[in-house]
């Protein structure tokens, strides 16, 4: 029985709450800071925590009495001047009460209220909040980031979108009321792997409204594509996972929208869904006394001294010290007939593969979709063979139905032979792709199909050869002229031809990503995926790597 207050205001939301596991009741209350004009002023959101904090905790104390075990509050990330005051409120009420502080990562707070009320066991979590976007699966003590929004948070998007409209914050309601009476207008569509972004789909949604283009048909396109981009790549995370709970936080999950296309994508593969109750979705300090209570129970609690804020916390920095249920990621069998994220594969002598309809997609974004995915598979599949890729053979297209037969290849993909051989070959390969100026666009370990070590001779040819390159140190080049043992590549259907560097490296982060949500020995193989891409290829595509690792989320 535990009986914690929680505090919040990282941004906009002044919040206390009170959560008692006994009854599982959290009683919380909140102030909104709305800014006169523009978006959140940093300033000015302080000073409403200044003022508004005390009150909000004030009032939750009252009902609380003080029986209470524990003080939680957020600590980041967030604006440091927002944190700064509700850190000193906590603190001061934790000694006041003379009981422990407990430090929230405000994201993972997101989360985990999801899974408190939907009690999954091992979901993978979409946090649509205001300064951030990622998809997070827990593994191995730590939630690990599977994919995130490569620039603004999706919240912060709208809001800036609606802004140049002259429209008050926050922006996201406004546009879906707004998008009810709108019409489908293309507009750009970017999905790279798990990760996405959302400043070419913005700046073009600007400039539509201002050739004229109707505001209704641009919200209600704008929510079509954005949402599409974060159900797509949530299904992608669920496949790549083999998880099958899907669990919904953040401000941006009080869409309507949103949450049916992510009902909807989860029913057609047979996985659950949840998004908790609007008051747990935007920010309120009831996840916060909600994920405070259990850090508690588990010993995690904080000394005041080393209490201090982090604008930056990422949910990965988090050591998990709760129960948080299973890992996410468990091979999948291969029987007949696989379900991948987007298209129905039939694995026979050939394999089938076919771009079924996504029912969540507007028709025209996913007929788009589906044609142009399968036009550059079948084109980039082949250009790799010719670059020295081993990819299967392509013996038929047709782009009308957006079905592609293939040569069978592997007998399994790479999440089910993890080793640090194999993604060195990957890194090899995906430099003669970069080197021909294409990216592969989604190098997952999904998407890398091998003989499996099961169905390999005892003596088999790839651990000599392995050998043999260890003593003579001689390139891995050999490899790809081996026919039994080779690693192929597969799915080549988000790549596309560019000269940017930027480019390149986003391949190589969406193949890092996956390795931290399928393997327990992710570091390893990161370094040795690296190590052999930077000998093969061009090592400022590593240092460009590294630059985007080093951008901060909180804008
Ligand atoms: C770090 C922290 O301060 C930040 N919190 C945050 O941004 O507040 P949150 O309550 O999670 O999300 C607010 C966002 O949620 C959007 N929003 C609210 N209702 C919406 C709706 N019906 N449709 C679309 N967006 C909506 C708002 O426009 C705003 O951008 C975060 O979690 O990223
Ligand atoms: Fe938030």
């Amino acid at each position: 029985m535990t009986r914690i207050l929680g505090i919040e205001g990282t941004a906009w939301c002044a919040s206390a709450a009170l959560h008692d596991t006994a009854t599982d009741e959290t009683y919380i209350e909140s102030e909104a800071y709305e800014p006169e004009s523009g978006g959140i002023h940093p300033r000015e959101a302080a000073e409403h925590m200044r003022e508004a904090i005390p009150d909000v905790v004030g009032t939750v104390r009252e009902h609380a009495g003080d029986d209470i075990d524990a003080v939680a509050f957020s600590r980041g990330p967030g604006l440091g001047p927002c944190l700064r005051i509700v850190a000193t409120a906590a603190r001061a009420l934790s000694l006041r009460l003379d009981v422990p502080l407990v430090g929230v990562n405000h994201m993972v707070a997101h989360l985990e209220i999801g899974r408190h009320t939907s009690g999954f066991d091992s979901p993978v979590c979409l946090n649509a909040s205001g300064a951030n976007a990622h998809l997070l699966g827990y593994r191995n003590g730590r939630y690990r980031v599977l994919g995130e929004t490569m620039d603004t948070g999706v919240g912060n998007a709208i809001d800036k979108f609606t802004r140049h409209l002259g429209w008050s914050h926050p922006g996201g309601p406004k546009v879906e009321e707004c998008a009810r009476a709108g019409e489908y207008v293309d507009l750009p569509y970017v999905v790279k792997g798990m990760d996405f972004s959302f400043s070419g789909i913005m700046s073009a949604a600007k400039h539509a409204v201002d050739d004229g283009v109707p505001v209704e048909d641009v919200c209600f396109s704008l929510q079509e594509n954005v949402f599409a981009m974060l159900a797509e790549v949530s299904e992608r995370a669920l496949s790549l996972t083999g998880a099958d709970e899907l669990v919904l936080g953040g401000g941006v999950g009080q869409n309507t929208r949103l949450r049916s296309m992510l009902a909807e994508m989860c029913e057609a593969r047979g996985a659950d869904f949840h998004a908790p109750e609007p008051r747990f979705l935007r920010d309120n300090a009831g996840m916060i006394a909600v994920l405070g209570a259990r850090m508690y129970e588990a010993g995690d609690t904080i000394a005041v001294a080393e209490s201090a804020v982090d604008p930056d916390f990422r949910p990965d920095e988090v050591e998990v010290t709760w129960d948080a249920g299973g890992d996410v990621a468990v091979t999948r069998a291969e029987t007949g007939e696989i379900r991948g994220a987007e298209a129905v594969v039939r694995l026979g002598e050939r394999v089938e593969k076919s771009r079924v309809g996504k029912g969540y997609r507007h028709p025209a974004l996913d007929e788009r979709l589906r044609r142009e995915r399968t036009r550059s598979e079948a084109r980039l599949t082949s250009l790799a063979r010719r670059e020295g890729v081993p990819t299967p053979v392509v013996y038929d297209v047709d782009d009308h139905e957006s079905r592609l037969v293939f040569e069978r290849v592997g007998d399994a993909d790479l999440v089910a032979e993890l080793t640090e051989a194999r993604v060195r070959d990957v890194g090899r390969h995906l430099a003669a792709c970069h080197a021909a100026g294409f990216v592969h666009g989604d190098p997952t370990p999904r998407n890398v199909r091998v003989a499996s070590a099961a169905s390999e001779p005892p003596n088999g040819e790839r651990r000599s050869r392995e050998r043999v390159t260890r003593e003579t140190g001689a390139s891995d080049r050999d490899a790809t002229r081996e026919s039994d043992d080779r690693t192929y590549l597969i799915d080549f259907g988000l790549g596309y031809h560019t000269e940017h560097v930027e480019d390149y490296a986003m391949d190589l982060h969406v193949f890092e990503g996956s390795l931290a949500g399928t393997s327990d020995d992710a570091t390893a193989l990161a370094a040795a995926f690296e190590d052999a891409y930077a000998a093969a290829g061009d090592p400022e595509v590593v240092a460009q790597l590294r630059e985007i690792e080093s951008r901060g989320r909180y804008q």
